[in-house]
């Protein structure tokens, strides 16, 4: 609260897209001071993450943000506009030294299990302390009302609701959709590093997600019927993708598919019809085998790229 007018804070990694403006936009309706923070959070990637080739597009960012807060202050629905953009150093955010990102390194830490060290965590077993730390840290600098999450990442949604919950935090949370391609593809800063033809690709995800989901809206409630859609989609694609040359197709890795209870994440035999569940997945597009001449690869020359999506199942009775 600043002069008894609300504060509402947005955190991102920066390189910035619609999903990140959605949210923007949503804060500035409901809160007078929209601070928007880019810090790209070494503490939530592991050591072979791609902490060092991470999109950082300041500049266009700026540009971006700059456009955005004269569309808000024109717009008279709006509460408020962006009044400020964080961006810290890791200096300035670990203050005792930034404490490392093995598994193992000792430091001062938020950790919630088991949430976190199941599905991405149980990927990525820093993330989620990586994540919970630096959003402490940015709820206490800040002092916000009212914080603003993106429904893409969903498992970072019900990490936040729990630090909240369990340590008393005086906030909100709020929750805005997913933002998508017109094909479906789940916006997110790491699409850069698909290129061409992995991107087209892509789609799988959000595809598989969407048939487990038709099934429930059918009527099927048991894991094995939803989930089988999801799983028969992706190895189709799979084997149409494996049945071109190398100089063509795209291989991937389906990490998980999952469904599971909205507010612990924990895996579901079956969804209660009151309460709804989570679908989502994790897909890793892998390298290019063999690139044509000229191709383009994507960002950092195409690395290996983690894809995450969901789709809220919503109570049905
Ligand atoms: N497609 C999207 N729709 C809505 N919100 C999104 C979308 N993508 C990201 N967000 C939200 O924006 C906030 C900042 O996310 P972040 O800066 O990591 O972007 P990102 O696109 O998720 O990046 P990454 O590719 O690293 O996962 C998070 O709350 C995240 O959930
Ligand atoms: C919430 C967040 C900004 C914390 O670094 C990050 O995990 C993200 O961008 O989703
Ligand atoms: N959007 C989540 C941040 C990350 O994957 O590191």
């Amino acid at each position: 609260m600043l002069d008894h007018r609300l504060v509402g804070l947005v955190p991102t990694m920066g390189a910035l897209h619609a999903g990140h403006l959605s949210l923007i936009r949503a804060a500035a309706r409901e809160t007078h001071h929209v601070v928007v923070s880019i810090y790209v959070n070494p503490a939530q990637f592991g050591v072979k993450e791609d902490l060092a080739s991470y999109p950082v597009t300041w500049d266009g960012d700026c540009r971006i943000l700059a456009e955005l807060d004269r569309e808000l202050a024109d717009d008279g629905a709006n509460l408020g506009r962006i009044s400020a953009v964080f961006a810290p150093t890791t200096r300035d955010m670990y203050p005792s030294g930034f404490p490392g990102q093995d598994v193992d390194s000792t430091g001062s830490f938020v950790t919630l299990t088991p949430v976190g060290q199941v599905l991405e965590g149980a990927s990525r077993p820093t993330f989620f302390r990586g994540v919970a730390t630096v959003c402490m840290k940015l709820f206490n600098i800040v002092q916000p009302e009212k914080v603003y999450f993106g429904q893409k990442d969903v498992q970072q949604t019900v990490v936040v609701k729990k630090m909240v919950k369990d340590f008393m935090l005086p906030v909100d949370v709020e929750i805005g959709p997913t933002e998508r391609e017109p094909d479906g593809l789940a916006l997110s800063s790491r699409n850069v590093y698909l290129g061409e033809r992995r991107r087209r690709v892509a789609t799988l995800l959000s595809r598989a997600l969407r048939a487990a989901e038709s099934q429930y809206r059918a009527g099927a409630l048991d894991r094995e019927s939803i989930l089988r859609a999801a799983t028969q989609l992706t190895t189709d694609v799979l084997d149409q993708q494996m049945a071109l040359s190398p100089e063509e197709r795209v291989k991937f890795e389906v990490d998980y598919i999952s469904l599971a209870d909205p507010d612990t994440m924990e895996e579901l035999a079956e969804v209660d019809p009151r309460r709804g569940g989570i679908l989502s997945g994790a897909v890793k597009m892998l390298p290019v085998e063999a690139p044509r001449p000229g191709e383009d690869l994507g960002h950092s020359g195409g690395p290996a790229v983690r894809l995450i999506d969901n789709i809220v199942l919503k109570p049905s009775v």
